[in-house]
């Protein structure tokens, strides 16, 4: 069966009134970024992310897509603004942060994998920092391992496998947390196409499956349609959201949608989107 992303909000549990619209996981309002060599990273930048939602960062190289994604892993601070956590509970926040920061992964543009350490033990390692042994561990590890069709590699070192592997055994480390958000930063941007394509199809039916919220940011026009449902265009120099745009197509999407006039139709309004922030964008 077909669901658009209105469906699959009510499917998570939402309210449902004229327009279903999911509460707020994560909420930035404001936020800007400054960095010490006077850098303007961000500014202003005012975003709900919906639990379950699909969503991009698109835009051009320096437009703060990365520095975003740090302020909401915790892994930077912003400079003024404010990010908050609506739908969490205070017991709920095991960090004692105000944030679900045991809840988010990480997935970056580089595997960063431990060359001397088997496939088994770079996806054990969070479970590892978290005190659980190795034993304890070896079910979330290998379906975790499962889940990006790695189970028969577990005993490998990373340099045996290829990129695309290295990617998977990257995306199974950041799953065997059991997050409720993915941030992805540029997960597939180093890999062949025929690769990005599968890994983006496997990205989504694990989306699907399990109803994780995905933040990710890319500069492919073609990879924020055919997995978001919503992309955020952004501008730089100050970094600034300058294009909210809904990507209101079924899921789940195969292969055929990357040839439908949908698709076609949303990477034209996407592609003039991201050609407009680049106009706004003052040069590097
Ligand atoms: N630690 C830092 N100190 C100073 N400036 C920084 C720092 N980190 C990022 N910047 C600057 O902040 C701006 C936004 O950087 P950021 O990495 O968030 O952009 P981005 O959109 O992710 O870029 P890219 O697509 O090239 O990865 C850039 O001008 C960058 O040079």
């Amino acid at each position: 069966m077909k669901t658009s992303p209105t469906d699959r909000n009510d499917a998570l549990g939402q309210a449902t009134g004229t327009v279903a619209k999911a509460p707020a996981l994560v909420s930035l309002k404001n936020v800007s970024k400054t960095f010490a060599n006077g850098t303007v990273a961000l500014r202003d930048m005012s975003l709900d992310i919906s639990r379950g939602d699909f969503v991009s960062l698109l835009g051009p190289s320096g437009c703060g897509k990365s520095t975003a994604l740090r302020i909401i892993a915790g892994l930077g601070d912003a400079s003024s603004g404010s990010l908050a956590w609506p739908v969490r509970s205070p017991v709920d926040d095991k960090s004692g942060t105000g944030g679900p920061n045991q809840d988010i992964s990480f997935v970056f543009q580089e595997p960063t994998l431990m060359p001397w350490a088997s496939v088994f033990s770079n996806v054990y390692l969070p479970l590892r920092l978290k005190g659980l042994s190795r034993t304890a561990a070896r079910e979330d590890v290998m379906d975790a391992l499962q889940m990006v069709g790695l189970e028969s590699s577990a005993g490998s070192y990373p340099r045996e496998l290829s990129g695309g592997m290295k990617m998977r055994v990257s995306i199974a480390r950041a799953l065997v947390t059991k997050p409720k958000l993915l941030l992805m930063d540029e997960p597939f941007a180093a890999l062949d196409e025929i690769t990005r394509f599968k890994l983006n199809n496997d990205l989504l039916h694990l989306w699907e499956k399990f109803g994780w919220t995905v933040i990710f940011v890319t500069h492919s026009v073609f990879e924020s349609v055919y997995l978001s449902n919503r992309i955020i265009v952004m501008a730089a120099r100050p970094g600034r959201v300058v294009q909210d745009i809904a990507v209101d197509a079924p899921y789940p999407r195969e292969e055929e949608f990357r040839t439908s006039d949908t698709y076609n139709d949303y990477c034209r309004q996407a592609s003039q989107a991201l050609h407009s922030a680049m106009e706004v964008s003052e040069p590097a």
